[in-house]
């Protein structure tokens, strides 16, 4: 069997990641979920999982260190890697969309949008002819502005509780997220029986 270094989120998408893949029948250690490791192996599955940032996960396939991984559409729309979007596994849904104080309108001379997708949110506007200024964050997004940094945030909503908690108001939604399956192109090739297996399995456990 031929051996597949799979990239796992860390984080948020972890437990739904690792929960579909049992559903597939693939045995996960016991301490899967708290385990310090971050390289942990299968060998009755001839599996090895390589833990990471959910941002990194498209790093490590684009260069082939990981075969496949599995990674959030927010993060694959932001960084337009080079990796194949083999499923849609349905799982850590939520979606990005652009807020800000209610019943206020953009400043009219260069309107800032506080992100933590520059890519996603630079397109977002390009396309409705709205000519920006960027800035960049980490993370707190929805503070922007309340603090009078941005006209505007681009950020992922889910159950809208933080937008809600901090006074805020949903304007625009821009993009649907769930977590792929991506795989690297040459171990798509290469390993194709092995990776095209794998899909189907996971295919039948997508809800
Ligand atoms: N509120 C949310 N609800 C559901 N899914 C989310 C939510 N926020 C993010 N996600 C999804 O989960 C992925 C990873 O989120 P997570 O917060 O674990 O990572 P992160 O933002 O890199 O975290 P951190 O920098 O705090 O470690 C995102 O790329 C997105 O696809
Ligand atoms: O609609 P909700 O269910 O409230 O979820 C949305 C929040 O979740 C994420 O933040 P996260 O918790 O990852 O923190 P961050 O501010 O560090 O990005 C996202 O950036 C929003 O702030």
């Amino acid at each position: 069997m031929t051996e597949l270094t799979i990239a796992m989120p860390k984080g948020r998408i972890f437990m739904e990641a690792c929960k579909i893949l049992e559903n597939a029948g693939f045995q996960l250690p016991d301490d899967m979920e708290e385990t310090r490791k971050l390289m942990i192996a299968i060998p009755e599955e001839n599996i090895r999982f390589i833990l990471a940032k959910p941002m990194d996960v498209p790093v490590y396939v684009e260069h082939g260190v990981a075969d496949i991984g599995i990674a959030g559409k927010d993060v694959l729309l932001e960084q337009q890697r080079t990796v194949h979007e083999l499923l849609d596994l349905k799982i850590s849904t939520c979606y990005i969309a652009s807020a800000g104080l209610p019943n206020t309108t953009m400043n009219e001379v260069a309107p800032r949008i506080a992100t933590k997708y520059p890519h996603i949110a630079t397109k977002y506007y390009k396309e409705i002819g709205e000519q920006v200024e960027i800035i960049e964050l980490n993370g707190s997004i929805e503070l922007a502005p309340m603090i009078g940094l941005a006209d505007r945030i681009v950020d992922i909503v889910s159950t809208g509780r933080t937008l809600k908690e901090n006074g805020l108001v949903e304007y625009e939604h821009i993009a649907d997220v769930s977590s792929r399956l991506i795989a690297n192109p040459v171990s798509y090739r290469l390993k194709s029986v092995r990776i095209q297996e794998m899909v189907s399995r996971l295919r039948k456990c997508v809800q």
